[in-house]
């Protein structure tokens, strides 16, 4: 173990958190393939040396997990309530190490993270609670004596692909329903960061469940790991979340044996502000939409439209806030931005600034340049964007806020709509006419009116478009895990 490891493990009230093996059919193994490192891109130093698993070595953990799920699903659902509601009390519990964890493999700042860690909980306990209500359903008979019930069973072995972005939540999202549901789970974390992932399963062991039913494998090696997934008949579920790109992929190799997807894939988020908003809450909004985790998350606003009356007034004042954020260390208390995932994150935010202001845009506050060292960006406010931009095709993923200016209502809905995705939107207005004609109108999963915060464990989230398949979250995200079986009876 290296010694900024060792550092990173005296942070922690329970040091045997910090684990850099994987987790495989109930036992924490080292890696068939080696070891690969995983830095903290605040300093870009190395904070351990994790388990690389081999393909044969997740052959293993889905062995395991195929011979655990039958006596899991065969639990009431209560039982797997009290072993998920566990787990959930334990995240809880160590709650602060878990956010240290995740600072220093990911850089999000520690308020960050302490809020990651209790949405991710929040999985876990909201799927728990719902396993008890997994219910069927009877329809009356097509003949005298027929009679037809509907029950749902667990699809079978799932797995999961996840990214760096959110670290536990994008695992939880998908495990809790999953093992609610009386599936079993192997999940493999993206490579930047494994540390939350590891640290789940150690406290999903404390928790009690059962050896094999959640597996954690690491691995650097992405595409081999996404092959075994989608080529052993014994995974019956895919779920991914992180690039359209590799969605695409995973999509065309699970289609030889038809397995089933959710796919929570990129963004490329409209923020509408209309003339009859309230200037001060829709800037408060921008800023949380636009900067969470720095801006690189699948629902940060990608594309500020602001509507002609108030567009100056609103560039000023979201400007003024934009320069009061503070680029730091996540560790550190008090720091708002934290670094970009890696110094490559930033070349795209740079190249976005680049062709927009060389299509006409103005940078109103930040540009890119600058010589702070690491993974670090200050933030950027730019006007004048228009559709021709990269900006406004693609997810920037950054700390990059682009203003686009709109006169009417149609105007904004057309422009908002003008992308291959569909995953998160915003309005700000106060006419409830509008209001309701805009999310009506706008061909996206999500809509957010009158806030920049939508995510919560307890609603349906994904995207329409290439933003993906399915929903995760809520009752919704269960269904996810289950089959249909209809049961037609002669009496
Ligand atoms: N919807 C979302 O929430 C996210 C969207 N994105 C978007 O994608 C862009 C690129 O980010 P990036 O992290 O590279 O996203 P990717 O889609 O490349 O990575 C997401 C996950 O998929 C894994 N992966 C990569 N290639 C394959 C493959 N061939 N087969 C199986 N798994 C694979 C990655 O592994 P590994 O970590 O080893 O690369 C990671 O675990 C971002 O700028 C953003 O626009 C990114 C993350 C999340
Ligand atoms: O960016 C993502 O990977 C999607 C998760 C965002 C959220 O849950 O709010």
């Amino acid at each position: 173990m290296l010694d900024q490891t060792t550092n990173l493990g005296s942070r922690l009230k329970d040091p045997a958190l910090l684990e850099e093996r994987a987790f495989v059919a109930g036992a924490f193994a080292e890696g068939e393939g080696g070891t690969f490192e995983v830095t903290n891109p605040a300093r870009g130093d190395v904070i351990a040396r994790v388990a690389d698993c081999s393909r044969a070595q997740v052959a293993r953990a889905i062995d395991a997990a195929a011979a655990a799920q039958r006596d899991w699903a065969a639990r009431t659902g209560k039982a797997r309530a009290a072993v998920l509601r566990r787990w959930f009390e334990l995240m809880m519990e160590h709650q602060e190490d878990l956010a240290v964890i995740m600072t220093a493999e990911q850089g999000k700042p520690l308020a960050e993270s302490r809020g990651e860690i209790a949405y991710a909980a929040g999985f876990i306990e909201f799927s728990g609670e719902e396993a008890k209500r997994i219910y069927g359903e009877t329809i009356p008979g097509h003949q005298r004596d027929k009679r037809i019930t509907v029950i749902r069973q667990p699809v079978g072995v799932a797995a999961s692909i996840t990214p760096w972005n959110f670290p536990a939540a994008m695992i939880t999202r998908k495990a809790g329903p999953a093992l609610a549901a009386g599936c079993a789970f192997v999940a493999r974390p993206a490579s930047e960061t494994p540390l939350s992932a590891t640290a789940l399963a150690v406290l999903a062991e404390r928790a009690g469940v059962p050896a094999g039913v959640f597996s954690v494998v690491p691995s650097g090696r992405a595409s081999e790991i996404g092959r075994e997934f989608c080529e052993n008949p014994t995974v019956r579920k895919l779920t991914f979340t992180g690039s359209t790109e590799v969605g695409r992929l995973l999509l065309r190799q699970a289609a030889d044996q038809v397995k089933k997807c959710s796919m929570e894939l990129g963004g490329n988020a409209p923020f509408l502000v209309f003339d009859d908003a309230d200037l001060d809450a829709a800037v408060e909004g921008a800023i949380a939409s636009k900067f969470r985790n720095n801006g690189q998350t699948c629902v940060c606003a990608n594309r500020i439209y602001v509507q002609s009356g108030v567009h100056d007034a609103f560039a000023e004042k979201l400007a003024a806030r934009v320069a009061e954020l503070r680029v730091g260390d996540g560790l550190e208390e008090g720091t708002d931005l934290g670094p970009l995932i890696s110094p490559e994150a930033i070349g795209k935010v740079q190249e976005h600034i680049a062709d927009a202001t060389d299509k006409g845009a103005r940078v109103v506050l930040g540009g890119g340049g600058d010589d702070m060292p690491g993974a670090f960006l200050r933030p950027t406010v730019l006007t004048g964007a228009t559709q021709e931009m990269a900006v406004a095709r693609e997810e920037t993923f950054g700390p990059l806020a682009a203003l686009f200016r709109f006169e009417t209502e149609e105007e904004a809905i057309r422009l908002a709509n003008d992308t291959i995705f569909g995953l998160a939107s915003y309005v700000y207005a106060r006419d409830i006419g509008r209001v309701t004609r805009v999310q009506e109108g706008l061909d996206y999963g999500i809509v957010g009116v009158n806030t920049g915060l939508i995510s919560t464990e307890v609603a349906p989230f994904g995207g329409v478009k290439q933003s993906g398949l399915g929903r995760e979250g809520g009752h919704y995200g269960v269904e996810e895990f289950l089959e249909i079986k209809y049961v037609c009876t002669a009496v």
